[in-house]
């Protein structure tokens, strides 16, 4: 809001955007709103205070919402800071992200959670919602403060204890009937961690064996996934299996949708792009959890986002200092950069290979995932009255990934050297641009 006095502009006015993907019209912003689309909104601005952006040639869309995002703070703020993480989700067109809650200390509090929040509020540069832990520390064995997370200010409505598979079902049922009462989601890293071995660090497989390290199958992710919607039917709640990342798991949440559970699923754009190919390597840059898969569940995964078996695209931004990541493969850090990135693999893989159109786009990076969230100023379609929560892309220009030229501090992308179809231009967060051309706006 001070940024939007600030920039001296009361309007902003974008002109001949392809709004949703469709007809080109002018649309109007004012007090955080859009206040009109097509033919009125260039009478309707105010001349003498007026910023125009010129978007021929370009796509508007609402704001893209990240259901899965690591921003480091508090603890290690070396790899990534509420402001960092914040920049570099708006480069990549967010206006809202979900902060997971393994943080040091845990966001398993109220305090935690307002904490996140009001960092994400002075940073200004998206919408951050905190996750709440659905154990204390991450722990596997006691409920956190789940309805003083919840009752705080910053709302927690999606709990999870990403990083660990919450594998105790009592405590995943007890879980799912404490969040039932205000329609809060918990959010599983679905993997058994009794079917793998430990020192587990890619897919198990041809792959493992090959190059002699230990993998996780499959079924450590599908069975938690069945489990899990066994669940979500006994008690009538909301579960939502992060990063499914296999054919088997796809096949689950089918199977469970089917059934009738209240079940939403997510797939991270590196599971979309990436398989175990790129693991002959041993570069740690391609370590990350779940792993790396083979073309058939990447193929499965593409198909599943098109037929609505995954609800969501989700980043999981996985920022690692250089220090975690420069190890032997079995010993580096898991986790890769995603917020910069999603859109143009998201456009490159679905849009360009004519697998999707824009709103298909729109739902799975939009409005799916604001609505699991509860997120009402965000997703929504562009009209008078619309939150203007707001992303340009240029589905025409080309980018080739420079790990340099990120806000993150970190630097772990997968996608260094790659050149991809589709770049995000101008991001929009309550009327004000807080990202053009991949420069924050002060
Ligand atoms: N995705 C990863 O490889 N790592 C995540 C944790 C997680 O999402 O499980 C992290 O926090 O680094
Ligand atoms: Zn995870
Ligand atoms: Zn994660």
């Amino acid at each position: 809001m001070n940024g939007h006095r600030m920039s001296g502009h009361n309007d902003l006015l974008v002109t001949g955007a392809a709004v949703h993907g469709g007809e080109s019209a002018d649309v109007l912003v004012r007090d955080g709103r859009v206040v009109a689309v097509g033919p009125d909104a260039t009478g309707a601005a105010t001349e003498t205070d007026l910023e125009r952006v010129d978007a021929d040639g370009l796509v508007l869309l609402p704001g893209f919402v990240d259901l899965h995002t690591h921003l480091r703070e508090p603890g290690r703020e070396d790899a990534e800071t509420v402001r960092s993480g914040s920049a570099a989700a708006a480069a990549g067109g967010f206006t809202a992200v979900l902060a997971m809650a393994n943080t040091s200390p845990v966001t398993d509090t109220g305090e935690a959670a307002e904490h996140v929040l009001d960092l994400g509020v002075a940073a200004g540069l998206a919408d951050v919602r905190p996750v709440g832990a659905v154990t204390k520390g991450l722990e596997g064995a006691e409920l956190a403060e789940l309805g003083m997370m919840h009752r705080s200010r910053a709302r927690v409505r999606v709990f999870s204890d990403d990083g660990r598979c919450v594998h105790d079902a009592r405590v995943m049922r007890r879980a799912l009937e404490y969040v039932r009462a205000f329609d809060g989601v918990v959010s599983q890293h679905a993997q058994d961690p009794a079917l793998a071995g430990p020192g587990a660090c890619c897919h198990e497989g041809e792959v493992s064996g090959r190059l002699g390290l230990t993998g996780w199958p499959a079924v450590a992710e599908s069975s938690i996934i069945a489990r899990d919607a066994e669940l979500a039917l006994h008690t009538g709640s909301r579960v939502h299996i992060a990063h499914v990342s296999t054919a088997e798991g796809v096949e689950a949440v089918r199977w469970a949708k089917r059934r009738g559970a209240r079940i939403t699923a997510e797939v991270t754009p590196h599971h979309l792009l990436l398989t175990t190919d790129l693991l002959g390597s041993y570069d740690p840059v391609f370590k990350v959890n779940p792993p790396l898969r083979p073309q058939e569940d990447v193929d499965a995964l593409r198909e599943a986002l098109v037929d609505g078996t995954i609800d969501a695209v989700a980043t999981d931004h996985a920022p690692h200092a250089r220090h975690d990541k420069e190890h032997a493969f079995p010993d580096a850090a898991f986790g890769m950069l995603g917020l910069e990135t999603a859109f143009s693999v998201v456009h490159d893989v679905m849009i360009a290979s004519g697998r999707m159109d824009w709103a298909l786009l729109t739902e799975r990076m939009s409005t799916a995932p604001a609505r699991i969230a509860g997120l009402a100023e965000h997703g929504q379609h562009i009209r008078p009255g619309s939150p203007a929560n707001l992303v340009l892309v240029d589905p025409r220009a080309e980018v080739t990934v420079d790990p340099g030229a990120s806000l993150s501090l970190s630097r772990n992308t997968p996608f260094a050297g790659r050149t991809l179809t589709g770049r995000v231009r101008t991001t929009i967060l309550n009327g004000r641009i807080t990202v053009a051309d991949g420069e924050v706006r002060p």
